[in-house]
């Protein structure tokens, strides 16, 4: 049997719904061994986020080094990352170690405002990764800091994708969630030349916590298992689109999505099977 690997870069989440844990759930339920190595712990819930502890770049470094020099992913992505730092880190051990098959998730702040990267880290995200990247999957806030550009139309939104490319990033997915002023979701997909608009129904729902970073893992372990981009996007929104729809309902406030939703489709079961 032929083992797909996958890593993920990322802060802990401890409610289980973004960061990390997120990314191992979605790469386990896609068939994708999943490898982690952790940049902070953050103490977190459905309410919000009330601690964020970086690691030092020394354990951020030598978890790569493990990873690298024995278990190949054959795709990789990055989430909260935190600081100039650890981006610097990331950036080197990618070189060293060839992983072309790279996912960015420039996650910057969590739903309820808290900072998840330190702003001077931002130039460093551009210069030293960005161009590395395979893929870049920025929701609209992290679009207009990477360009300094306000996004309030579709129009917009090509255009931070033109620039984001611009930044030499090979593909950029340029997420609708944040547009709330269109019926349904429309998330675009730009290869540098051409855009693939890719809508879904919009669910009303406050459950909407760990959505970028499911849906960039989505990415991720597609890719691992051998996938073009497109069709990688294309199975990651469907696999969002599931994990929106069939709630969880946990948590008083922002709850989970259900990472087990598109399987349970998959194999025909209700989602009240988990
Ligand atoms: N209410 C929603 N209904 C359907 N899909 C959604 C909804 N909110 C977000 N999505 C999808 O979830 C993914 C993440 O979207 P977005 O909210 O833009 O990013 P982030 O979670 O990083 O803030 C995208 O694929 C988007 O289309
Ligand atoms: C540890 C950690 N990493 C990333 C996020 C942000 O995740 P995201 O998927 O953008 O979801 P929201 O936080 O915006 O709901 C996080 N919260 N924690």
């Amino acid at each position: 049997m032929k083992i797909f690997k996958a890593l993920t870069i990322a802060g802990s989440d401890s409610g289980g719904g973004a960061g990390i844990q997120a990314d191992l759930k979605t790469f386990q339920e896609l068939g994708v061994y999943g490898m982690s190595a952790l940049t902070a712990v953050t103490a977190q819930n459905t309410l919000g986020v009330q601690g964020v502890y970086p690691l030092e770049m020394e354990a951020v470094a030598q978890q790569l080094t493990s990873i690298g020099d024995d278990l190949q992913p054959a795709a990789v992505k990055t989430g909260m990352l935190f600081s100039a730092d650890i981006i610097r880190i990331v950036a080197e051990k990618v070189k060293v170690y060839g992983w072309t098959n790279l996912v960015v998730d420039p996650v910057m702040v969590a739903k309820g405002g808290s900072k998840l990267l330190q702003q001077e880290a931002v130039q460093s995200l551009i210069t030293s990764l960005l161009p590395l990247a395979l893929v870049t999957t920025p929701n609209i806030p992290e679009a207009e800091i990477l360009t300094g550009l306000t996004i309030s139309s579709l129009h917009d939104r090509e255009e931070a994708a033109r620039r984001i490319s611009a930044m030499g990033s090979r593909y950029v997915v340029m997420k609708g969630g944040h547009d709330s002023s269109s019926e349904g979701v429309i998330d675009l997909l730009f290869d540098g030349h051409e855009f693939l608009y890719l809508e879904s129904k919009r669910v009303e729902t406050r459950h909407t916590h760990g959505t970028g970073c499911t849906f960039s893992a989505a990415v991720t372990a597609e890719l691992a298992r051998g996938k073009a981009v497109p069709e990688a996007v294309r199975t990651a929104k469907a696999f969002i689109q599931a994990a929106i729809e069939d709630e969880l309902g946990i948590g008083a406030g922002h709850g989970p999505t259900n990472h087990f939703a598109y399987q349970n489709r998959v194999r025909g079961e209700h989602h009240d099977t988990i």
